[in-house]
């Protein structure tokens, strides 16, 4: 199918217009290596398990919804444990690394790949690396085992450490060389994943046999793809303390107004969730839709409306809304990753609401709560707890698998193996063209800020409910392969 040492992405085409989006394998590039039996065949807990083992041939479709006529689209590989392993367990030496900001669910993830490697496997060498990419070169390793890892799942934070920044290839790939490390387990978001897809091509280049595998997390649920990232739905949980407080504030106090900023950088899924979650949001800022403050349809406007009618208001706001409002001349850095940082819109919108009162004589009190850091630095609720066991397990299996260059995720509810580059191409945004905004929008009954204009431009550029669409861009020709059968 492909040259041995091609970086291509892999296509495998179907009958009925069947896309499968492949994730490279070792045999890729080293093409002799022996195959044993899965030792989860002797595992007593498994084998009471019809199928256990996933068909070569199974893969998840990206859109479910489909027409009666259409092609069949784009798939991906699904995850699970395979008949034949490509590492024997006393072979295999793993390591464990958590890149990035916080994010509810790191140790689970964590406690979930040591258990899955000794437990289901029987490995016994794995290292966890300290403080993010810069541990793999500047750092001493810490030894992991089942019992390290015990109680990890109770506590937030990553007892790895992170950090942002630090990427440098060529001594991150010595160091998993040196060491001998033959599995990398990468935990983290959007550019975290950009890094693991540059080490996976250099170990390629170099032609090792090292198992290179992401496991997406980020608190913003940015990462396009999957359903949704771990420790989102804790997060989600966490805002409604922070909204209940506004909430109690605002009720409580003349003209009040609970205001409440929380995390999402470029995308607005926590505030959007956060807000249909509780019901006592009056009005949700989130960075893709764009809102102006004084005239006909307005913030002050709709805030003064709402005030009048019920006395009190809750407004929830993401830290990525309205960047464009505030003054050009405030600085904006980038952080040591790259990302930019952004300008505090929380304190700034809060002082413009409060200078409109002013300014019209009107009495209002506004509480501002910012909950941002104590919200990802919790420990995941039971639901992300199960979710980031079955993405430790999945990530697990397909390393031992001999799959390598993939992201772990979670799409329509089953495990899958993603390439990287469908993972970093673009970013996961709320479309407020979509039904979700105007569910939203409906249960606020606070204004678009969209003209009729701004809409038909908006749709051109999202459509909803895109179907079949998932081939975005991609800059390497794909290497592809036909099914006859
Ligand atoms: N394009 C990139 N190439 C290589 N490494 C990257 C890239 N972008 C980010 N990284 C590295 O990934 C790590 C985490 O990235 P960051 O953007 O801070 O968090 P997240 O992964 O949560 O998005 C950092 O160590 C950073 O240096
Ligand atoms: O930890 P820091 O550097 O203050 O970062 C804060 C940022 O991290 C996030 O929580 C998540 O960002 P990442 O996905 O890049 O880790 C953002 O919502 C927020 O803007
Ligand atoms: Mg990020």
């Amino acid at each position: 199918m492909s040259s041995p040492k091609s970086n291509k992405p892999k296509i495998v085409n179907g009958p009925g217009g069947y896309i499968l989006q492949d994730v490279p394998h070792l045999i890729d590039y080293l093409p002799d290596l022996p195959t044993y039996p899965n030792p989860l065949q002797d595992n007593p807990a498994y084998s009471v398990v019809k199928q256990y083992f996933v068909d070569a041939d199974d893969s998840v479709p990206e859109k479910i919804v489909v027409h009666k006529d259409g092609p069949r689209g784009i798939h991906f590989r699904r995850a699970g444990p395979r008949q034949k392993v490509y590492f024997e367990s006393d072979e295999v030496h793993a390591c464990i690394v958590t890149c990035g900001g916080l994010c509810p669910g790191l140790n689970t993830v964590i406690r979930e790949v040591v258990s899955s490697l000794s437990y289901m496997y029987g490995v016994k060498r794995i290292l966890g690396i300290d403080g993010g990419y810069r541990g793999f070169y500047a750092k001493n390793t810490i030894p992991l085992n089942s019992k390290v890892v015990n109680d990890i799942h109770k506590r937030g934070g990553t007892i790895l450490g992170t950090s942002r920044g630090g990427h440098d290839t060529t001594k991150i790939v010595d160091s998993i060389q040196d060491r001998g490390i033959n599995q990398v387990y990468i935990i983290g978001g959007d550019g975290t994943q950009r890094g693991a897809s540059v080490i996976f091509e250099e170990i390629r280049r170099r032609g090792l046999k090292v198992a290179v595998v992401g496991i997406p997390k980020t608190i913003d649920n940015d990462i396009p793809v999957i359903d949704k990232s771990f420790g989102f739905d804790t997060a989600v949980e966490e805002a409604q303390r922070a909204i209940n407080a506004a909430h109690v504030e605002a009720e409580s106090n003349e003209n009040g107004i609970g205001f409440v900023k929380l995390m999402g950088r470029y995308s607005g899924f926590i505030a959007m969730y956060a807000t249909l979650a509780s019901r006592d949001v009056d009005c949700c800022l989130i960075p893709e839709s764009p809102f102006y403050l004084e005239g006909e349809g307005g913030l002050f406007e709709f805030v003064e409306k709402r005030l009048k009618e019920n006395g009190h208001m809750v407004i929830v706001l993401a830290e990525g809304a309205g960047q464009e409002l505030m003054s050009k001349s405030m600085e904006s850095n980038t952080d040591a990753s790259g990302n930019k940082l952004l300008k505090d819109v929380g304190l700034w919108l809060a002082q413009c609401i409060k200078d409109h009162f002013k300014k019209n004589k009107m009495v209002m009190n506004l509480k501002y709560i910012d909950p941002t850091y104590m919200i990802r630095a919790v420990p995941s609720n039971a639901s992300d707890n199960v979710y980031c066991t079955l993405l430790a397990q999945s990530a697990v299996h397909g390393a031992m698998a001999g799959y390598t260059g993939y992201t772990s995720g979670l799409v329509h509810g089953r495990q899958t193996y993603i390439p990287f580059y469908r993972i970093t191409e673009k970013q996961n945004n709320v479309v407020i063209t979509d039904r979700m905004w105007a569910r939203l929008l409906s249960s606020t009954n606070q204004p678009s800020f969209l003209g009729p204009k701004d809409v038909t431009e908006e749709k051109k550029e999202m459509p909803e409910t895109p179907l079949l669409d998932g081939d975005g861009p991609v800059d390497i020709p794909p290497v592809t392969k036909e099914i006859t059968k």
